[in-house]
């Protein structure tokens, strides 16, 4: 008997910075082309999947040059840089035989198309893997708000945050080695205590939309998997 996936729609948000794998900068072939596999194995499943791209991984590589930079400026340096990881993803979707579409918030019309909600959503019947660039088109904003944006226009059950960390810590284990990681917190616990994990825009859109976050290793083999099961890893960000 084949099990059957706990979610049909979701909205996969992966790190920039993680995609770096152990380089300085820029987008490692291995650590993409393992998501890449990991994402197939659940299109394949029948899991919808959409895909929200940080650009950590490029834009804190030209950030020293950004410095006394007009805010907006480098944030909008910032949201190209997603463009760059979306294709580079797309294309090696594409590759492994997924069918994937880039759709960016802000126009680039040679480059990708632009975001259209109803053409994501055919897309996603479709089963084709959208990938969304350019966050949410606006400074001052983060690609996990994009994430949370994004995840509620298309109804998807769960946002899904890939990251360095494998879940929700009581404080940022990268500092506190004595933190422990929560299986389970609720937003309002998430958010009155200030978990930096995620910035409170996109905490605050996912509670207000009931619409829960998982935070899971993107370093972590069959993770991605493992969530779509409803198995236990990572932790559950509820209301
Ligand atoms: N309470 C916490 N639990 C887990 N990670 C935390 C916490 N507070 C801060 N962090 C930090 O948040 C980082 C992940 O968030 P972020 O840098 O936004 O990642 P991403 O590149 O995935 O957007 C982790 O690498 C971790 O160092
Ligand atoms: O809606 C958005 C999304 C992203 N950004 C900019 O793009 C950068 C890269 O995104 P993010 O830091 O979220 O990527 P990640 O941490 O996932 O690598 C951010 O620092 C912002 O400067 C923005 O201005 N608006």
């Amino acid at each position: 008997m084949t099990a059957t996936p706990a979610h049909k729609r979701i909205l996969l948000k992966l790190s920039g910075e993680a995609l770096m794998g152990d380089d300085a900068f820029g987008i490692n072939r291995a650590t993409i082309e393992r998501m890449v596999g990991e994402i197939a194995e659940v299109t394949r499943m029948g899991v919808e999947v959409a895909v929200v791209i940080g650009g950590g991984n490029i834009f804190r590589g030209v950030a020293g040059g950004s410095v006394g930079m007009d805010r907006a400026t480098a944030d909008y340096m910032g949201m190209l840089a997603t463009v760059m990881n979306a294709l580079a993803l797309a294309d090696a979707m594409n590759k492994a035989g997924l069918t994937a579409r880039v759709m960016s918030a802000i126009a680039i019309e040679q480059v990708v198309e632009p975001y259209v909600r109803p053409k994501a959503l055919q897309y996603l019947e479709e089963g084709k893997v959208v990938v969304f660039a350019a966050g949410t088109g606006n400074p001052f904003f983060t690609t996990d708000t994009a994430a949370a944006l994004r995840g509620a226009e298309i109804g998807a059950e769960l946002v899904l945050k890939a990251t360095k960390v494998d879940g929700v810590y009581s404080a940022d284990p990268h500092k506190d080695p004595a933190a422990t990681r929560y299986s389970h917190i609720s937003f309002a616990d998430a958010m009155a205590q200030n978990l930096g994990i995620m910035d409170a825009t996109a905490f605050a859109l996912c509670r207000d939309q009931n619409l829960p976050i998982k935070v899971f290793s993107i370093f972590k083999h069959g993770a991605l998997k493992r969530v779509v099961m409803g198995e236990d890893e990572g932790t559950l960000v509820h209301a």
